[in-house]
């Protein structure tokens, strides 16, 4: 089943084009590792598929509700312990329970500390375990083992082939080698634009939220 499919995609940010001329399509079972140098569109590529800003042009077609999105920022509720942040994303999603998201990302030794007395790696962890109680399908993931252990790579990338293994699917930006190696290749440097010309941006638009 095709997750996402993007056809002749244009995207921008502060109103320039970063990226046009994108095409490409995920089907479940299938991740694709987004790669490109510094500044070369990959985070504006990936708000862009998640809904938080206007194509430029182009068409993303994907079902609706399929997509989780995980940016730089956590995402944390830090005056909730751990195990209650988990429950209020999963009641916002209506996902899955969060004990298996727990184990899955060595969480369960830190159920009741809030998220705010975390270390930046637990942090990561506990917003990466965030993705598994959403239940949707296509996951598009910003740098996702920033401050991550090597250990916590690996119990990240365990999670990520269980997801594909359930019929999942993943985006996922990042500059190290995440040990997938069944994952695609997604090189923006191809698609890159010229960064001289301006765009209009899309009526309305007010990027001051990003
Ligand atoms: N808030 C902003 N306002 C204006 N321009 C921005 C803003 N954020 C990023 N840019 C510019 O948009 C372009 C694309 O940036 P983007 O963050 O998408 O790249 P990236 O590939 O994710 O980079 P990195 O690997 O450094 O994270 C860059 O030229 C960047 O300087």
């Amino acid at each position: 089943m095709t997750l996402i499919s993007v056809r002749d995609l244009a995207v921008a940010r502060g109103g320039l084009r970063v990226i046009e001329s994108l095409d490409f399509s995920l089907s479940g079972g299938q991740a694709l590792v987004l790669r490109g140098p510094n500044g070369s569109g990959k985070t504006t590529l990936l708000r862009t598929l998640a809904g938080l800003q206007p194509a430029v042009a182009g068409q993303i077609d994907c079902p609706p509700d399929s997509i989780a999105y995980a940016g730089h920022a956590d995402g944390l509720k830090p005056a909730l312990t751990v195990s209650e942040n988990l429950s209020f994303w999963a009641s916002v999603f209506g996902g899955p329970a969060i004990g298996p998201a727990l184990v899955a990302m060595n969480l369960t030794e830190l159920t009741a500390r809030p998220a705010h007395t975390l270390s930046a790696g637990q942090k990561r962890r506990l917003g990466l375990a965030r993705l598994m109680v959403t239940g949707r399908p296509l996951w598009l993931l910003d740098e996702p083992t920033v401050s991550l252990d090597s250990n916590s790579v690996a119990l990240f990338a365990a999670m990520l082939r269980a997801h594909l293994a359930a019929g999942g699917a993943a985006l996922v930006a990042t500059h190290i080698d995440l040990g997938l190696p069944e994952a695609g290749l997604l090189d923006l440097t191809p698609y890159r634009a010229n960064l001289t010309r301006r765009d209009d941006r899309p009526a309305g638009f007010n990027e001051a939220f990003a």
